[in-house]
């Protein structure tokens, strides 16, 4: 019988295969933040352990660190605690960090695609549950805890059980204007936040072979929230392209071999996976989340659904989430004014998503009352915006223009959002406080974010007055 891509991965990575225990897999590439490292390090020492493989380890500061002027000290003092820690860490262990002001720091799962890090076939993890991420590469990656991110920094292995696999077809062509963000929040909004619990799944079909390698990632960043251990996509042309002539990927003959290998990642067509799901992307328009996770999701044109619209069994889930976020049933979700714009993060944080954002803004102004954030995914995509002109679209318009980093995208470093703020945000979690205590996420793309910055409101960016397609 052949073989998904998840098993031939898997079967490449084994090296120790037991009965009724988890196999022991061989990890390539193993990312670290100072968030989840710090007590991982403390186990090492006590343990009076090294790092295996250093070279297989990287680090990056991205969570905790102020976006703004880097110089100064920092005012939380928990967040220069870590920082420190990672430091320490990296130099007695022999780690490479890309610490605050290298030209290589970002967000993680940024980063490391980025750089050609990331590389089909490999195993990678990171203590963060939005290492699916590089799955976008044909890449096994999954987020781990601290406890794991010791064993691993210790014994280049993990532990790890099984998991069991579903294709999802995403078929035929996503609409002009609609996005990756749209197609894999329509995707949640459909099944439910908690459907793929337990299962690495495969995108497929037509619509996820047309997109970029920076649309594959938001795809697969997003898989932990359908509840996947993981999210995959083959990789094909559009991935080699990506990661030729990235500053780790293999050259000269090595490029030639690492092709034939890649070529070779793919389901076989006998293949099984244990559940498979069909979904139509022609009919999918831009999304906006309106409660207190992913999935509880509508269309821009649609209105916010009351208790008595959603089965039975998701009724108390619903009116909590319309206690917490303030909305009454009924309202359209282009009546939901907004106070806040948070484009970045590692879902929606990369070049071309600061592209459409500044197609989008490109002339106007951020509506009053409103304060918008723009906040690039790395120092690199930082660089890449403002050599193109892009940091002076936003600029210009009001926005701020941050360094690399989380970010808004969580309520752990200064830019966290005040009670009762309403946000349009790029990023994947919309919990209660997510943001900052109090305050409401409504999760959509790059530009549906920047439109609402310029009116204030969501607007469906296909009737925005510039034709979509066009340069800046
Ligand atoms: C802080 C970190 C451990 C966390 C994660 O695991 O995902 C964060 O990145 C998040 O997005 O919530
Ligand atoms: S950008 Fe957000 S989701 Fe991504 S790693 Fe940082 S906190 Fe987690």
């Amino acid at each position: 019988m052949g073989k998904t891509l998840y098993e031939k991965i898997w079967d490449r990575h084994i090296v120790v295969e037991q009965e009724d225990q988890p196999d022991i897999i061989y990890i390539d590439l193993h990312l670290i933040h100072e968030v989840t490292s710090p007590q991982a390090f403390d186990g090492l020492r006590l343990a009076n352990r090294q790092v295996r493989r250093p070279d297989r380890t990287l680090a990056t500061m991205d969570h905790a660190i102020p976006t703004t002027d880097r110089s100064l000290p920092f005012e939380d003092e928990i967040a220069a605690k870590q920082v420190e820690a990672l430091r320490k860490n990296c130099q007695v262990f022999g780690i490479e960090l890309f610490d605050l002001f290298s030209t290589k720091q970002g967000i993680v799962h940024i980063i490391a695609p980025e750089l050609g890090l990331t590389q089909p076939g490999q195993t990678i993890v990171c203590g963060d549950s939005h290492t699916a991420t590089h799955g976008a590469f044909g890449t096994l990656a999954f987020g781990i805890g601290t406890s794991e991110v010791e064993h691993v920094l210790a014994t280049q292995t993990l532990k790890q059980y099984k998991s069991k696999t579903m294709a999802v077809n995403f078929n035929g062509e996503l609409p002009i204007g609609v996005t990756a963000k749209d197609l894999i929040l329509a995707l949640i909004g459909q099944y439910g936040h908690d459907f793929a619990t337990g299962y690495v799944l495969e995108y497929r079909g037509e619509a996820i072979r047309n997109l970029t390698m920076e649309e594959r990632m938001t795809v697969c960043n997003m898989s932990i929230e359908i509840g996947a251990r993981a999210g995959l996509i083959a990789p094909d042309e559009t991935t080699f392209k990506y990661l030729e002539g990235k500053e780790y990927a293999p050259r000269g003959e090595e490029w030639q071999e690492a092709l034939e290998d890649w070529r070779e990642l793919k389901s076989d067509k006998d293949a099984q996976f244990d559940r498979i799901v069909d979904f139509d992307c022609s009919v999918i328009e831009p999304q906006v989340t309106w409660g207190t996770n992913p999935g509880l999701v509508a269309s821009v044109n649609a209105a916010v659904p009351g208790p008595e619209e959603v089965p039975e069994e998701k009724r108390r889930m619903v009116e909590s989430a319309l206690a917490y976020m303030d909305l009454a049933p009924g309202t359209a979700i282009k009546d939901i004014e907004i106070n806040t714009v948070f484009i970045g993060s590692c879902t929606n944080g990369r070049i071309q998503d600061l592209r459409e954002a500044a197609k989008v803004v490109n002339g106007y102004q951020v509506a009053d009352g409103v304060r918008a954030l723009v906040v690039p995914g790395s120092q690199s995509v930082k660089q890449q915006a403002e050599s193109e002109g892009l940091a002076k679209i936003f600029t210009d318009a009001g926005f701020e223009w941050r360094e690399a980093g989380c970010s808004m995208c969580l309520g752990m470093n200064p830019d966290i959002a005040k009670p009762g703020d309403r946000i349009a945000s790029t990023s994947n979690r919309n919990f209660e406080g997510r943001q900052g205590r109090d305050s409401k996420s409504h999760l959509v793309s790059p530009s549906m974010a920047a439109a609402a910055a310029i009116e204030g409101r969501f607007v469906d960016v296909r009737q925005w007055p510039i034709k979509i397609g066009e340069g800046v």
